[in-house]
């Protein structure tokens, strides 16, 4: 059932989690994917999960976006269309329509989260639609904005993204993930690939509109400067596991465990 507009919760109190999760396990055998993960997001924090290659990281996050089944442990999220929900005892339906309206996932590769034959202004006006928008002006007044806002050039609203640069077409996943105001953000490697330049410039664009739009995120990287521009707080994974967490300072400053320790000596110069 779907609550009647009026009584919906529209913003959490800072003291309340917006996403409680409580030991996430998925395993592929071998000692490989993630184990026994738990951390709490707060409302308008961003998080970052770094660890070198194969830590786990992708798969914790996969978890959370539903591109994988979990084979233990639970996720509590707070959410403004049904409320306090375990998202991976979701009913199909519901899932979905959180997806596509409260949650937003960035890949690392934009041709995952985009529809690459469909116009720059079609893949942003979507998630609109499939929110119940019918009005074609509105549509394409909305897509132009959310365009310009990620510093897109909107003449280029009906071209598709096949024909856009790297840093163009993850743009464009950004836009489209955020044209409905998600409350949860979920980000893997989103500058990974891209030029030095145009990373920086994206971080910054990033930056800004997680902040302006006061949205939780959980952001996966293996790049020590991506968190110390982006994040709040940190978690240190290795072999599946959390071996350290702290504001992303401390982390960064003082690392207490051998493999941040290691992580921090290895990327950020002394
Ligand atoms: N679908 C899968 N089937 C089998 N093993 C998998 C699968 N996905 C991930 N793994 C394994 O789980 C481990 C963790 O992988 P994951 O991609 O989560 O690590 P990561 O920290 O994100 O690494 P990277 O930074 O290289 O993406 C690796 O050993 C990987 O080979």
């Amino acid at each position: 059932m779907t609550l009647p507009a009026t009584s919906l919760p529209t913003a959490l109190a800072p003291e309340q989690p917006l996403l409680q999760v409580r030991g996430l396990t998925k395993d592929y055998g071998a000692g490989r994917g993630c184990r026994d993960i738990s951390f709490t997001l707060w409302p308008g924090e961003i998080l970052g999960i770094v660890g070198e290659s194969g830590a786990g990281k992708s798969t914790l996050l996969d978890c959370l976006g539903g591109f994988a089944v979990p084979d233990a442990g639970r996720a509590d999220y707070a959410s403004r269309l049904f409320g306090p929900v375990e998202i991976f005892g979701l009913s199909e339906a519901r899932r979905r329509r959180l997806a596509r309206s409260e949650w937003g996932f960035v890949h690392q590769d934009a041709r995952r989260g985009l529809r690459m034959s469909v116009s720059a202004g079609g893949n942003v006006g979507e998630r609109l639609m499939a929110e119940g928008e019918r009005h074609y002006g509105s549509l394409r007044a909305r897509a132009t904005d959310w365009l310009q806002r990620l510093e897109l050039d909107a003449d280029r609203i009906d071209d598709p993204p096949s024909q856009f640069s790297g840093g163009m077409r993850q743009r464009l996943q950004i836009a489209r993930n955020l044209v409905t105001e998600p409350r949860l953000l979920l980000m893997d490697e989103p500058t990974g690939g891209l030029d030095l330049s145009v990373q920086a410039r994206l971080l910054d664009l990033l930056r800004g509109l997680v902040r302006g739009l006061d949205l939780s995120a959980v952001l996966v990287t293996h790049d020590l400067g991506v968190v110390r521009l982006l994040c709040d707080r940190v978690l240190v994974m290795e072999g599946g596991r959390i071996v350290e967490e702290g504001l992303t300072d401390q982390v960064l400053e003082d690392p207490q465990h051998p493999h941040s320790q290691r992580l921090v000596a290895s990327i950020l110069p002394v």
